[in-house]
């Protein structure tokens, strides 16, 4: 039996390039988008029609789940859609994998919470390039010894977030090898208001976006007359799409909330 997966966001750049690898697995297929509009029409490869071709379209989880088996949502939408939409697949048994970045520590931690009060598996994962969570592993065990760190992530200009949910997520595993501390000159001026970047606990996070750019990040890691680069490349978004299968298969045997592929690969 296939696991029947609901992709929210599926018009989207994530999620047209998920429903084809979904679709490509021996272990996956999709039911239906699930959208704030063009509900009862049909989507065919990110394009919307009503002549029912693809899969259909609903506006409710509800309206979905009384029409369809579904095992797992996929969400790939903006900032202020995923929080809604996991916490209406959870209540509705149906386990979420979220790709969404921008979910604050506080709706991941409420998340957490009704994890705990439905039972049922639930992966957010800031990043499903297994290139980039292998990057921010290595930031983190390098922090041990060389403390001073800054992150520069740039991404398309299409994106609505910043800084990324990758910068967020390297920034916090490496708060966990990296005591607080300030870096840099301690009576340091800044003549133009942003120009050491954003901080956290003395960590520099940068956000660069461009046209030409997919996803991106650099950790830098300084120490007595040396610099250790860490750098990761997205060029294309077929590199998120082992690490959805990854996910969608994992979440389906769980019921505990996952915050990071980290935990998923040795
Ligand atoms: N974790 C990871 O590895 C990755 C995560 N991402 C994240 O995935 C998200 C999507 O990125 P991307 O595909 O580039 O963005 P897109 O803007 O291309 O796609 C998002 C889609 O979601 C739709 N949408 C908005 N609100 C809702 C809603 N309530 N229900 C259903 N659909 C909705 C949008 O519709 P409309 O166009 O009408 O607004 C749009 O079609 C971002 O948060 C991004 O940061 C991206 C790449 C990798
Ligand atoms: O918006 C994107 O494109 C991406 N978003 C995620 C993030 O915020 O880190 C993951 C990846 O960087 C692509």
């Amino acid at each position: 039996m296939k696991i029947k997966v609901v992709v929210a966001g599926a018009r989207g750049r994530m999620g047209s390039t998920a429903i084809e690898a979904i679709e490509k697995s021996s272990h996956t297929e999709t039911v239906a988008a699930l959208d704030y509009k063009y509900g009862g029409l049909h989507l065919h490869k990110g394009t919307v029609n009503n002549e029912g071709i693809g899969i259909p379209i609903y506006t409710s989880m509800s309206e979905l789940m009384s029409n369809h088996a579904v095992d797992v949502l996929l969400d790939v939408t903006d900032p202020d859609a995923v929080f809604n939409n996991v916490q209406d697949a959870l209540s509705h048994g149906v386990r979420p994998v979220v790709g969404t970045s921008g979910l604050s520590r506080r709706q991941v931690d409420e998340i957490s919470v009704l994890v705990e009060t439905y039972r049922i598996g639930c992966i957010i994962a800031p990043n499903f390039s297994i290139g980039a969570v292998l990057m921010m592993k290595f930031a983190a065990q390098a922090a041990h010894y060389l403390g001073d760190v800054e992150i520069i992530e740039m991404h398309h200009d299409r994106k609505l977030d910043a800084p990324s949910g990758t910068a967020l997520k390297t920034a916090e595993m490496i708060q966990h090898s990296r005591p607080a501390h300030l870096q840099g000159h301690p009576d340091e001026q800044v003549h133009l208001q942003g120009a050491r970047g954003a901080d956290i606990d003395g960590m520099k996070i940068h956000s660069v976006r461009l046209p030409g750019l997919l996803a991106h990040q650099q950790v830098l890691l300084g120490g007595e007359g040396e610099l250790l680069t860490l750098r990761h490349d997205s060029f294309d978004r077929k590199s998120f799409m082992p690490g959805i299968i990854l996910s969608i298969r994992n979440v389906v045997t769980r019921e505990d909330l996952v915050y990071g592929l980290e935990y998923l690969i040795d």
